[in-house]
C-alpha cells in the first residue's frame, strides 16, 4: 500500500469566510505531510512491524512510573488469555461428554466436572479483568502526566526564533494531539493485547483440534484488520491536512466569547460576522467528513465482505472435515464456538487496532514535537556571565526574523553603560523591540556579535543571561491568576518572598490597585472565575510592573511601560525608573513619549532597523533637521509646548557608547 493520497485538501471548496479572514485555503500541504510524517509513507506490511514498537513506547513510560501497576496489567491480560483456551478446552470436554454414546443423564453426568471448570475459569476470567481495569486506571492518568509534561517542558525551552516558525507550530500543534494519545493509547493497547491473546488461544486450540481449523480464523481476521489500518491512516491524514483549519475555528469561537473583544463583538456588530464565518468555516469541515465517513464506509464494507466470504469458505472447510470424518462432531462444535466467540473479540480487535494506529500516529507526532523542540532548545551551560550588567555592546548586529528577507536590524553597532536609563526611540517597526529582545537573549543575532560583560550571547550561559535581565513588555502576559501569583511569577525560581512583593508593590505604585480588589493578593483577576474580578488596563499595568521589579533583575527593559497609565501616574513611573539607576539597575526603555525620554542618559535613534542617532536629549535636539528632533518637535506642537534645545549637554551623562558624538542621519 502506498502513501494516503491528498485528496482531502484538494478537492473541497475554499470558504469565502477562510478567504476574508485567513487569506486562503488553511489545508496542510501534501509535500509537507509527506515529508514530516514517515508513518503515513508507510506500508501495510510495515505498519504491522511497527505494532510492538508503538505498544513499546506506552509500555516503557508505564514501566517508568510503576511496574508495579504495569506487571498487574500485563498479569491480567495474560491470565483471561489463559483462562480463554482453558475455557475452550473444557467447552470441548463439555461437547464430547454429551456426544458420545450411552443414556442421557449418564452423559450429562460425565460433562459435569468440565461444566464445573467452565463455571470456574468463567468466574476467573471476570475477576482477572476488574484487575485489569483497576490497574490501567492507575496507570493511564501517571502516563498522560508525564508525557504531557514532557512535551511541555521541551516546548517552553524552545529558541523564540524557531517557535515563530510556522512549520514548527504545525509540529507542536500536531504535538498537542499526541498527549490525548497516550492516555488512549494505554487502554486501546490492553483491549488490543487482551483480544490478541484471546484470539491466539483461540487458534491454539483449534489448531490443537485440527491444523486447518486456525487457518480458518486467521483468513477471517486478515480483511478487518487491513481495513482497521487503512481507516487509521486515512483518519489521520485528514486530522492533519485540516489542523490548521481546526484551530483557526477555534481561534474564531474563543474570540466570540472572549472579555477582550467583547465589546466590538457587541458595539461594532463582530460577532455576527464571526458566528457567521464559523458556520461558514464549520461547514467546510463538515464536507471533510462526509467525505472521510464515504471513505470509512466503503473501506469497512470491502473489509467486512471479504471476512465474510472467509467465513463462509472457513465453514465450507468445517463442513467438508466433518463429512470426511476428518474431525469428530464434538470437535466441530468447539470450533464453530470458538470461531463465534473470536468474531466478537475480532470487531474489539479490529476498532482497538484502528483506534491504537490512529493514537500511534499522534503519538509519533509528540515524539516528533519533542525531538524537534530538543533540537532547537536554547542551550544549557556555556560561558558564565558575571553578575550584573557591566557593558552590553552590539557590534554590526543584523537580525532577520524567520520567515522573512528584510533585517530587521541592520549593522547596528552600540553600548549599553550599566546603572544608566537608555532609551531607544523611533517610528513603529524601527526595530526598537526587536533590539531589546536581542539584548535579553531571545534572539540571536543573524551576523555581528552582541555581547554580555564581554562573553559574546551565543557563546554565553543564557539561563544565567535570562537571570539578569526583567521584562516589562508592551504586551505583558495578564496570568488569570491571583494578584500574588501575577507578580511571584516574575522570580517564581525563589521561594515566594511576601515583604518583597509588598515592596514591589509600593514601588510600582500598585499597593492601592491591591488593596482596592475584594480579596487583596488572594483575588483571582480574571472575570468568570469563583473570586474573580475585572481591573483596568492601568492597574494591570501597575501589577506588570510590580512584577518586573519583584524579579529584582540587573537590567530592566521596559517597551512602553505606561501606555495605559493616567498622566500623574505616568510621570511617576518615569521618575521610578530614574530611582531605580541610583539602585544600581541599568534600564532599557523604549517609548513613545519624548518627554519621559527626555531624562534618559543615553538615547538611541532608530530609523528601519538602522541606528540614526545617539547622545543625550540636549545633543539630540541640538542636530538640525535630526530624526529625533522633529519627532520631539511634533509630540511638543500637539500640547502647544516650545521645545528649543535645553541646557549643554552633560558629557558625564554619557558613558560607554562606541560613537563619542551624537549621529544623526
Ligand atoms: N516576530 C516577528 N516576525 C517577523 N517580523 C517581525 C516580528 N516582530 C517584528 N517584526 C518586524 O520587524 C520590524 C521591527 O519590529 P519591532 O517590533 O522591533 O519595531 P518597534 O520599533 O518596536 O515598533 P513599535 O514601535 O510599533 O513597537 C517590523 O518591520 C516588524 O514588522
Amino acid at each position: 500500500m502506498t502513501a494516503i493520497k491528498w485528496r482531502t485538501s484538494r478537492a473541497i471548496p475554499v470558504s469565502a469566510s477562510e478567504l476574508l479572514l485567513f487569506g486562503g485555503a488553511l489545508r496542510c500541504d501534501a509535500p509537507f505531510a509527506n515529508r514530516e510524517r514517515p508513518l503515513l509513507r508507510l506500508t501495510f506490511r510495515s505498519m504491522a512491524r511497527q505494532f510492538p514498537a508503538m505498544v513499546g513506547t506506552v509500555a516503557k513510560a508505564a514501566w517508568r512510573e510503576d511496574p508495579a501497576a504495569l506487571l498487574t496489567l500485563l498479569g491480567a491480560e495474560l491470565g483471561q488469555g489463559g483462562a480463554r483456551a482453558f475455557g475452550l478446552v473444557a467447552t470441548n470436554q463439555v461437547l464430547v461428554a454429551l456426544f458420545a454414546a450411552g443414556p442421557t443423564p449418564e452423559r450429562i453426568h460425565r460433562a459435569v466436572p468440565a461444566l464445573l471448570a467452565v463455571t470456574a475459569v468463567t468466574a476467573a476470567s471476570a475477576l482477572l479483568a476488574s484487575v485489569s481495569v483497576a490497574a490501567a486506571g492507575q496507570l493511564e492518568p501517571k502516563v498522560e502526566r508525564v508525557c504531557t509534561a514532557r512535551f511541555y517542558r521541551t516546548a517552553v525551552r524552545v529558541e523564540l526564533a524557531t517557535l515563530e516558525n510556522k512549520d514548527f507550530h504545525r509540529k507542536l500543534d500536531a504535538g498537542r494531539f499526541g498527549t490525548d494519545s497516550v492516555r488512549m493509547m494505554l487502554g486501546s493497547s490492553v483491549l488490543v493485547v487482551n483480544a490478541l491473546i484471546g484470539l491466539v488461544s483461540a487458534a491454539g486450540v483449534l489448531a490443537l483440534l485440527h491444523p486447518s481449523l486456525m487457518f480458518m480464523l486467521l483468513l477471517i481476521a486478515a480483511p478487518k484488520g487491513w481495513g482497521a489500518v487503512v481507516s487509521a491512516r486515512r483518519q489521520y491524514a485528514s486530522r492533519h491536512a485540516w489542523i490548521e483549519h481546526r484551530r483557526a475555528i477555534s481561534v474564531i469561537t474563543s474570540t466570540l466569547t472572549s472579555q477582550d473583544s467583547a465589546a466590538e463583538i457587541r458595539v461594532h456588530g463582530a460577532g455576527r460576522m464571526l458566528v457567521d464565518a464559523y458556520d461558514d468555516m464549520a461547514a467546510t469541515m463538515e464536507k471533510e467528513q462526509q467525505r472521510l465517513a464515504r471513505a470509512q464506509a466503503a473501506t469497512q464494507s470491502a473489509s467486512s465482505a471479504l471476512s465474510g466470504l472467509a467465513a463462509v469458505a472457513a465453514y465450507g472447510v468445517l463442513w467438508l472435515l466433518l463429512a470426511s470424518g476428518g474431525v469428530p462432531l464434538a470437535v466441530a462444535g468447539t470450533a464453530v464456538i470458538a470461531v463465534r466467540a473470536s468474531g466478537a473479540g475480532l470487531t474489539s480487535l479490529v476498532m482497538q487496532i484502528n483506534r491504537l494506529y490512529e493514537e500511534a500516529m499522534y503519538l509519533s507526532d509528540l515524539e516528533d514535537a519533542c525531538r524537534t523542540a530538543e533540537r532547537h532548545a536554547i542551550p544549557s551551560g556555556g560561558t558564565p556571565l558575571a553578575a550584573g550588567v557591566r557593558e552590553i555592546r552590539l557590534e554590526k548586529v543584523s537580525f532577520v526574523y524567520p520567515d522573512t528577507t528584510a533585517p530587521a536590524l541592520y549593522e547596528v553597532s552600540l553600548a549599553i553603560p550599566p546603572g544608566k536609563v537608555v532609551a531607544l526611540v523611533g517610528a513603529n517597526g524601527s526595530g526598537k523591540t526587536t533590539l531589546s529582545k536581542l539584548v535579553a537573549g531571545l534572539y540571536l543575532p543573524t551576523s555581528g556579535c552582541l555581547s554580555w560583560n564581554g562573553v559574546d550571547v551565543r557563546e554565553a550561559d543564557r539561563d544565567q543571561l535570562f537571570d539578569q535581565v526583567a521584562v516589562l513588555s508592551q504586551d505583558f502576559p495578564r496570568w488569570p491568576m491571583t494578584a500574588r501569583a501575577n507578580v511571584h511569577i516574575g522570580r517564581s525560581a525563589q521561594p515566594l518572598d511576601q515583604d518583597l512583593i509588598d515592596r514591589a508593590a509600593a514601588d510600582a505604585d500598585a499597593t492601592d490597585v491591591v488593596k482596592s480588589l475584594p480579596h487583596q493578593w488572594d483575588s483571582l483577576v480574571i472575570k468568570g472565575f469563583e473570586r474573580g474580578t475585572q481591573i483596568s488596563g492601568g492597574q494591570w499595568q501597575r501589577l506588570g510592573s510590580a512584577r518586573a521589579r519583584y524579579r529584582r533583575a540587573p537590567l530592566l527593559i521596559v517597551d512602553e511601560p505606561t501606555s495605559a497609565l493616567d498622566p500623574k501616574a505616568e510621570a511617576e513611573a518615569f521618575q521610578s525608573l530614574r530611582t531605580l539607576t541610583d539602585e544600581g539597575t541599568t534600564v532599557l526603555l523604549i517609548t513613545h513619549r519624548l518627554a519621559a525620554t527626555a531624562t534618559a542618559d543615553l538615547i538611541y535613534v532608530l530609523d528601519r532597523g538602522h541606528l540614526v542617532g545617539e547622545g543625550t536629549h540636549e545633543e539630540l535636539m541640538a542636530v538640525e533637521g535630526g530624526l529625533y528632533r522633529s519627532m520631539y518637535e511634533l509630540q511638543a506642537a500637539q500640547y502647544g509646548i516650545e521645545s528649543a534645545p535645553r541646557s549643554v549637554p552633560d558629557p558625564a551623562r554619557r558613558n560607554g557608547s562606541p560613537h563619542a558624538q551624537p549621529a544623526q542621519a
